[in-house]
């Protein structure tokens, strides 16, 4: 599904993602760990192409059969808007403070997929009730609601529309271990139900053993290690792998 092929990101001379190699196979949850700093947002960056000021990137991006790096913007926007859904870490950051709920998660999900308002409002309200929500939120302001049901509305989202790849970024670190759960729970449940495939950035090794089935290791803006989640906790070759599963207990 996503081939990540020789990929290298240098910013103002300095390299910060060095000639990294993997893949994200379909159907299939696959988690990069590595310690802070080592490259792994930097990563899903460059394969949105939502790159910062002085940075340069090549290799290539394969997916569905294109080299996101090489598309024109116009085709890059396309295919990340009927294709890839994205959560990032602190789901507040993700809404306008000043705009209430409803137009912004229409923007997030039914907008995307060409739903008219009625048809996006039925469905919404199904999702956010399936998720503890009560669907009076959609008139609410972002202010008005805690992090944890922010959160949760960007999981509504991408319930809504059942992207063919998700790729959720540190998406628990804000969260509280309930929600935390919660949300691993939906991640295996869109990875199950429909088939979604899932790029998962953590530093939480015990979140990787619980959802995911094939890990990319980082360190130091390279890929040490890939593989299967059980024969990597099980048989580790690079010595930070090793170091990360010695930390675990
Ligand atoms: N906009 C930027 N300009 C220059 N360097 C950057 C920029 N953003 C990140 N970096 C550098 O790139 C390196 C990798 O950062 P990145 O955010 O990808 O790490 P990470 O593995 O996701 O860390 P964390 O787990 O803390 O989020 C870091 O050394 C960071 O300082």
């Amino acid at each position: 599904m996503l081939n990540i092929d020789c990929l290298t990101v240098p910013i103002d001379g300095r390299c910060i993602i060095e000639n990294s190699s993997f893949q994200v196979p379909e159907g299939k949850i696959t988690s990069i760990i590595g310690e802070s700093g080592s490259g792994k947002s930097m990563t899903v960056s460059a394969i949105l192409g939502i790159m910062p000021p002085g940075a340069k990137v090549t290799g290539k991006v394969y997916f569905q059969g294109n080299d996101l790096i090489e598309l024109p913007m116009n085709e890059l926007m396309a295919i990340r808007k009927n294709s890839i859904f994205t959560v990032f870490q602190d789901a507040t950051n993700s809404f306008n403070p000043t705009v209430k709920m409803e137009p912004q998660l229409y923007a997030f999900s039914g907008e995307r997929k060409e739903d008219t308002l009625s048809h996006f409002r039925l469905k919404m309200e199904r999702i956010l009730q399936s998720l503890g929500l009560d669907v009076t939120i959609l008139e609410q302001y972002p202010f008005e609601l805690s992090g944890g049901m922010l959160q949760r509305c960007m999981n509504a989202c991408a319930l809504y529309v059942e992207p063919d790849l998700l790729i959720a970024d540190e998406p628990t670190s804000s969260l509280d271990k309930v929600l935390q759960k919660e949300f691993i729970g939906l991640l295996k449940q869109l990875n199950e139900e429909k088939g979604t495939t899932v790029l998962l950035i953590t530093h939480d090794l015990d979140i990787v053993v619980d959802a995911a089935h094939e890990v990319v290791v980082m360190y130091g803006g390279k890929v040490v290690e890939t593989g299967s989640v059980t024969e990597t906790i099980t048989s580790p070759k690079h010595s930070y792998t090793k170091l990360l599963l010695a930390s675990r207990f």
